[in-house]
């Protein structure tokens, strides 16, 4: 028997549809979303009772109770208990990082199995009170005579009782992403009609995915709901074209962004089953692609240097220096559209001999990718953003691609919060 490779593939996914936050999922929490989708793949796979080698997962909003809601997600799933769980937390890019790490861990021939998840609801937010009350809280939980707790209790005044709402504001800047964003789009000179345009494409190719079938082994229905709720079949360049700028009204240049380029608020949670090449040959499952390689970069946008979302251009030349591939020798460019200027940031900074010159100190130009390869079955702007959610549906519909097209080869391109951008090569197995 030769020795085991434990080379990590990829064997498929499961999500529940997104939907639009405080409708379809107001009521369910991030541990009934993950847990589902969880089960959702442990029925397709056949894997209940067994115990998996790691499962992890995460959510971008979470309450201070889920110290560890993954393996809450296990206990309540139908996998062993045994099976050991974790979070982590690596904002928008959370989902793609339980990948690589449960690929890393099965490639070091630490565990032979895993299942990378996230979740994210908006509507289940957690609300946080200030810091005042807060303290007199902590001190009343300590308390150990009813004349201490009346003491303490009465230091609350009615202004401490405003909870602070979730935001997604940048806590170094106070401004929120989509501001954030503004600024960057402004500054690349992105025009509304490119943004449109782009989020058209984005519903055209997963309205065409549905319909083809595409999501039915990647997607199990969830409370009523059955595709994904943010997707407008209908949409065209004329709708997009009356919807009011949300973001950077308050800039010199015209504002550009609107809810129908940027992604909205989203409820959702998707999972991918991993595994050593003997652990899916041992359980009769065909492995879709594997990750290859996996870079993350971090930018300095606190003072404005750089934008808040553009890490993603600094990691994906790395990547592929590292691994001597060029943007020719892909076939699917799979970028997560937080805006669908974000994305056309990245390209324009790839394409720009200045960026490329004094950025990422090449001779020239880094690259110009071929839009027909660009999300062709839509992205977030379409199938929305449920934070920690999007790698996993990133990763389950570009292996699945992969494997049904006979392309070889995907990037992977997520941006995060905190001036981050997580990135990978995925090939097909
Ligand atoms: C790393 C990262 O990923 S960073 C990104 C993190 N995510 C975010 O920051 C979330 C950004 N998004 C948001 O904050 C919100 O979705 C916003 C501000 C853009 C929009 O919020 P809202 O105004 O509440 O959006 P809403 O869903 O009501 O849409 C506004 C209008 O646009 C319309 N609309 C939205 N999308 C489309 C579309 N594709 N085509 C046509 N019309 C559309 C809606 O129907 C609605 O019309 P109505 O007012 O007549 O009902």
């Amino acid at each position: 028997m030769s020795a085991p490779t434990h080379r990590a593939v990829i064997l498929g996914g499961n999500r529940i549809p997104f939907a639009r936050s405080n409708k379809q999922y107001a009521k369910a929490s991030n541990l009934d979303m993950l847990t589902s989708t969880i089960d959702g793949l442990v029925a397709r796979f056949g894997l209940a009772g067994e115990t998996m080698g790691e499962v992890a997962g995460g959510a971008v909003l979470k309450h201070s109770k889920d110290f560890n809601l993954t393996r809450e997600a296990v206990l309540g799933s139908a996998l062993s208990p045994t099976t050991p769980a974790f979070d982590i937390g690596q904002a928008c890019a959370t989902g793609l990082e339980t990948v690589v790490s449960l690929t890393n861990k099965i490639n070091a021939g630490q565990i032979e199995s895993g299942i990378a998840a996230g979740v994210d609801s908006a509507s289940d937010a957690p609300i946080v009170v200030g810091d005042s009350l807060r303290e007199i809280l902590l001190e009343l939980s300590r308390a150990k005579t009813l004349t201490q707790r009346m003491r303490i209790a009465a230091q609350i005044r009615p202004a401490y009782l405003a909870p602070q709402a979730p935001s997604t504001g940048e806590p170094r800047t106070g401004l929120s992403m989509g501001e954030h964003q503004a600024i960057t789009t402004a500054a690349w000179g992105i025009s509304r009609e490119a943004q449109d345009e782009l989020a058209l494409a984005s519903h055209q190719g997963l309205a065409r995915a549905w319909d083809e079938g595409f999501f039915d082994d990647l997607v199990t229905p969830y409370l009523g709901v059955s595709r994904d709720t943010n997707l407008r079949a209908d949409s065209s360049l004329e709708s997009l074209a009356k919807l009011s700028p949300v973001f950077g009204k308050r800039l010199p240049e015209p504002a550009t962004m609107t809810a129908g380029n940027s992604t909205p608020l989203t409820d959702g949670a998707a999972s991918v089953l991993l595994g050593s090449e003997e652990w899916a040959a041992d359980h009769g499952f065909t492995p879709l692609a594997r990750i290859v390689d996996a870079e993350a970069a971090a930018v300095d946008f606190v003072d404005g240097a750089e934008g808040l979302l553009m890490a993603p251009a600094y990691a994906v030349p790395r990547l592929l220096a590292r691994n001597g591939l060029t943007f020719e020798d892909f076939d699917v460019f799979e970028i997560h559209e937080a805006f669908a200027s974000t994305v056309l940031c990245h390209l324009a900074a790839w394409e720009s001999e200045e960026f490329s010159r004094e950025k990422l100190g090449l001779d020239g130009p880094f690259g110009t990718i071929d839009r027909t390869k660009l999300n062709p079955l839509g992205s977030s702007l379409a199938a929305g953003h449920p934070f920690a959610a999007t790698g996993g549906r990133i990763i389950a519909t570009t292996a699945k691609y992969l494997k049904l097209t006979g392309k070889k080869r995907s990037l992977v391109s997520i941006c995060a919060a905190g001036g981050q951008g997580l990135t990978a090569i995925v090939e097909a197995a």
